[in-house]
C-alpha cells in the first residue's frame, strides 16, 4: 500500500519536511496549509519540488467551517473554497480534506449540511477536485464518523466522500462495536485514511488531538484493528500519517519521518499487508561496551564488583571483564566511524566512560539483522577491524549499537572469538549475571525508541512510569524478552542539568544482595549513601526480621516488594556517566525499583 505524512507531523521549513518524507520512503505527502503558507516556494515549485523528490501530493488541508451556515455566509465559504481548488490545480493535489464546522454560525440541520458539501463538491468538481468530509472529534454538531459518512451519503454526490481519522474515531469510542459501522461506508467513497496514535490521558479532547497525537503502536489506541476494518471495505487509497505533537514539532524531521515509516511498517505488518522477517527476540545479554578514554576508574570499579579481566581484543584496545555470566568490554579506542552517522546517545560525552554498545545474544543474528534492516534501522559495518569476525550490528535511535551475536554456538561466528585469554587469577564465586541495563535516552526520542526496541528487536513494552526527580520528571519503561533475561529500561531525562539523570547503568543480579555489598565495600568499593528518612519510612510500610532493615540501612540497600517477592538493590559511585546497581529479584518480580528511584536520584545529585 501507499505510504503518506502529513507535513505537520514533522519540524522544520516545507522543504526540510518534504525530503525528510521522500528520505524515509514515504510515496506522498499531505500539504497542509500552513506550511504552504509559509514557503516562499511558489505552489508549482512545491509540486516540481514533489516530483523531484518522488513524492505525490495526496492531500490539501484542511478547509474548516464551509457547510450548514446561513445563505450568504455559505457564499463567502463557496468563493474561499474557489481559490483554494485553483491553488490545488497548482499544486497538484487532487483531494482536499475539509474538517466539520466547529463555527458557532453552523446549524444542527444535516440535510443542510449534505446540500451546501454537495455544492462544494459541484464546485470541486470543476477544477478536478474531490472533497474528503472529516469528523473531527470536537465539531460542533457532527463529530462522530458515522454523522459525517451519514451527510456524505445522503449528499450522494460522486466528487464527495469521507475521511477517516484514526484519533477522531479512536479517541470518541468506547468499544469495538462504535466501529462497526466503518464496514458499512463503500470503500470508494473513503477518500482518505488518516492514522495517528495517542496515549491514554483522559484530557480535553481538542488537547489531547492537537499535542499528543503519535505515531501508530507508540500510544494506547489499537489503530491496526481499525486499519483491518477499513481495509476490509475496499478502500485502496494510502495510509497517512497525521500527527500533531509538541516533541516532533521541535525534534529533527529526518530521524522523525524514518521513526513514522518504521510505525507504519509495523502497522502494515500486523495488518497482514506487509511481508517483513519475522522478530527474534534476543534470549540475553552477551556483553554490554563501555567506552572511555581513561580505563581506570572502572576498571577499579570492576574490580571490586568482583570481575576480573579475562581476555583482550586481538585488533584493539578493548578489554573483556568477566563474573559469572556478566561480561563488560571496556574499549579504550576511539569512537566507531558509525558514530558520526547517528546522533549522539550513549557514546559522547565530555565526562569519559559512556555505555555505547550492547551484545545481544541472538537465536539468528543474521535473520534479525534482516529484519532490523527491513525495519529502518542503521546497520553497521560487519567487521569493525580487518581480522575481526564478522557480527550483525545496527543502531539504535541514540546511537547505541547494537550487536546481535551469539556465544560459545560453533555454527555461529563468535565475537568472543576475537579476544584472546590472559591469565588470570580464578574469580571468587560471587555469580553474577546482566538483570538489566538502564539506557537513558535523549529527550526528544522516547517514544521512538519504545518502538524501535519493540519493533526491531521483537521485545515487549512495559508498563510506562513517571520518577520525581530532584530537579526534573524522569519518564522510564522497560522493554523485555518474555522470560526476563533481557530487560532494558529506557528512560527519559530531565532537563541537561548535572547530567544524572542521563547515566546509563549496569545491574548485576545476586542471589544474596548483602553478601554482594559488603564484598564491595571490603574491597574498597562505595555504595550510594541513602538517607536515614528512607528507612524510617519503610519500616512503616513493611515488616522486616530482626536485623534485617538496619542491615540495609548500613549499606545503602533499598527495597520493594510485589505480590510476587522482593526486590532488593544498592548502587555503586558513578564513574563518567556510567554506574552500577546490585540486585536481588525474588523470582516472579517484575519491577525495579521504581518507587526507590526519587531517593537514588536525589541521593546521587547529593554526592556530585
Ligand atoms: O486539529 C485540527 O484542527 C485538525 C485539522 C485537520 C485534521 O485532519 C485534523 O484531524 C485535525
Ligand atoms: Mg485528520
Amino acid at each position: 500500500m501507499r505510504t503518506s505524512i502529513a507535513t505537520v507531523s514533522l519540524s522544520g521549513s516545507l522543504t526540510e519536511k518534504l525530503t525528510a518524507a521522500a528520505r524515509a520512503g514515504f510515496d506522498g505527502v499531505e500539504i497542509f496549509e500552513n506550511d504552504l503558507l509559509a514557503s516562499p516556494l511558489a505552489p508549482e515549485e512545491i509540486r516540481a519540488r514533489c516530483a523531484d523528490l518522488g513524492l505525490t501530493v495526496d492531500l490539501y488541508q484542511p478547509m474548516r467551517d464551509i457547510e450548514a451556515v446561513p445563505e450568504e455566509q455559505f457564499a463567502r465559504n463557496l468563493r474561499r473554497a474557489r481559490h483554494k481548488f485553483a491553488l490545488m490545480d497548482r499544486l497538484g493535489a487532487d483531494t482536499v480534506l475539509v474538517c466539520s464546522s466547529v463555527s458557532p454560525l453552523a446549524e444542527a440541520d444535516d440535510a443542510l449540511a449534505a446540500e451546501q458539501l454537495s455544492r462544494l463538491a459541484d464546485l470541486a468538481q470543476d477544477f478536478g477536485v474531490r472533497v474528503a468530509y472529516e469528523a473531527l472529534a470536537w465539531g460542533r454538531h457532527v463529530s462522530t464518523y458515522d454523522h459525517a459518512w451519514r451527510i456524505v451519503e445522503s449528499a450522494g454526490h460522486p466528487a464527495l466522500g469521507t475521511c477517516l481519522d484514526s484519533f477522531h474515531i479512536l479517541s470518541r469510542s468506547t468499544g469495538p462495536e462504535d466501529l462497526d459501522g466503518i464496514e458499512d461506508i463503500p470503500g470508494e467513497k473513503i477518500f482518505f485514511l488518516q492514522l495517528a496514535d495517542a496515549p491514554p490521558l483522559g484530557m480535553d479532547v481538542l488537547q489531547w488531538s492537537r499535542h499528543h497525537r503519535c505515531f501508530p503502536g507508540q500510544g494506547g489506541f489499537d489503530v491496526a484493528g481499525l486499519v483491518r476494518r477499513v481495509l476490509r471495505t475496499g478502500y485502496a487509497g494510502p495510509l497517512s500519517l497525521e500527527v500533531f505533537n509538541d516533541v516532533f514539532r521541535q525534534a529533527e524531521a529526518g530521524p522523525t519521518a524514518v521513526d513514522a515509516r518504521r510505525s507504519l511498517l509495523v502497522l502494515q505488518e500486523e495488518v497482514g499487508v506487509a511481508d517483513l522477517p519475522a522478530p527474534l527476540a534476543p534470549t540475553g545479554i552477551a556483553f554490554t561496551e563501555l567506552v572511555t578514554r581513561d580505563a581506570e576508574p572502572v576498571t577499579a570499579l570492576l574490580g571490586r564488583l568482583g570481575f576480573t579481566r579475562t581476555a583482550r581484543h586481538r585488533g584493539k584496545p578493548v578489554e573483556l571483564w568477566e563474573q559469572g555470566d556478566a561480561r563488560i568490554l571496556v574499549n579504550t579506542g576511539p569512537a566507531a566511524p558509525a558514530d558520526a552517522r547517528h546522533r549522539s546517545g550513549g557514546r559522547t560525552s565530555v565526562d569519559g566512560t559512556t555505555l555505547a554498545a550492547i551484545g545481544l545474544e541472538s537465536p539468528d543474528p543474521a535473520a534479525a539483522a534482516r529484519r532490523a534492516e527491513a525495519l529502518l534501522a542503521p546497520v553497521l559495518p560487519r567487521r569493525r577491524g580487518a581480522e575481526d569476525a564478522p557480527l550483525d550490528a545496527v543502531a539504535a535511535p541514540d546511537g547505541t549499537e547494537l550487536f546481535l551475536c551469539a556465544t560459545g554456538r560453533p555454527a555461529t561466528p563468535d565475537w568472543r572469538a576475537d579476544f584472546e585469554d590472559l591469565p588470570h587469577p580464578a574469580a571468587g564465586p560471587r555469580d553474577l549475571r546482566v538483570d538489566h541495563v538502564a539506557l537513558t535516552q535523549p529527550w526528544h526520542h522516547f517514544d521512538e525508541a519504545v518502538l524501535f526496541h519493540r519493533a526491531v528487536l521483537g521485545l515487549a513494552a512495559r508498563e510506562s512510569v513517571d520518577v520525581a526527580d530532584p530537579y526534573g520528571l524522569l519518564r522510564s519503561r522497560a522493554v523485555t524478552n518474555a522470560d526476563g533475561g533481557v530487560r532494558l529500561p529506557l528512560t527519559v531525562g530531565a532537563a541537561p542539568g548535572d547530567g544524572t539523570a542521563h547515566a546509563r547503568h549496569i545491574a548485576l543480579a545476586t542471589d544474596d544482595v548483602v553478601a554482594a555489598a559488603r564484598r564491595f565495600t571490603e574491597a574498597g568499593g562505595r555504595l550510594l549513601p541513602i538517607p536515614a528518612n528512607y528507612y524510617d519510612d519503610l519500616a512503616a510500610r513493611f515488616p522486616f526480621e530482626d536485623g534485617e532493615l538496619e542491615t540495609y540501612r548500613a549499606l545503602g540497600i533499598l527495597y520493594d516488594r510485589d505480590e510476587h517477592g522482593a526486590f532488593r538493590h544498592c548502587y555503586t559511585h558513578t564513574v563518567g556517566r556510567v554506574f552500577f546497581e546490585l540486585v536481588q529479584r525474588d523470582a516472579g518480580h517484575q519491577g525495579y525499583g521504581a518507587v526507590n528511584a526519587p531517593v537514588r536520584l536525589a541521593a546521587q545529585h547529593a554526592v556530585r
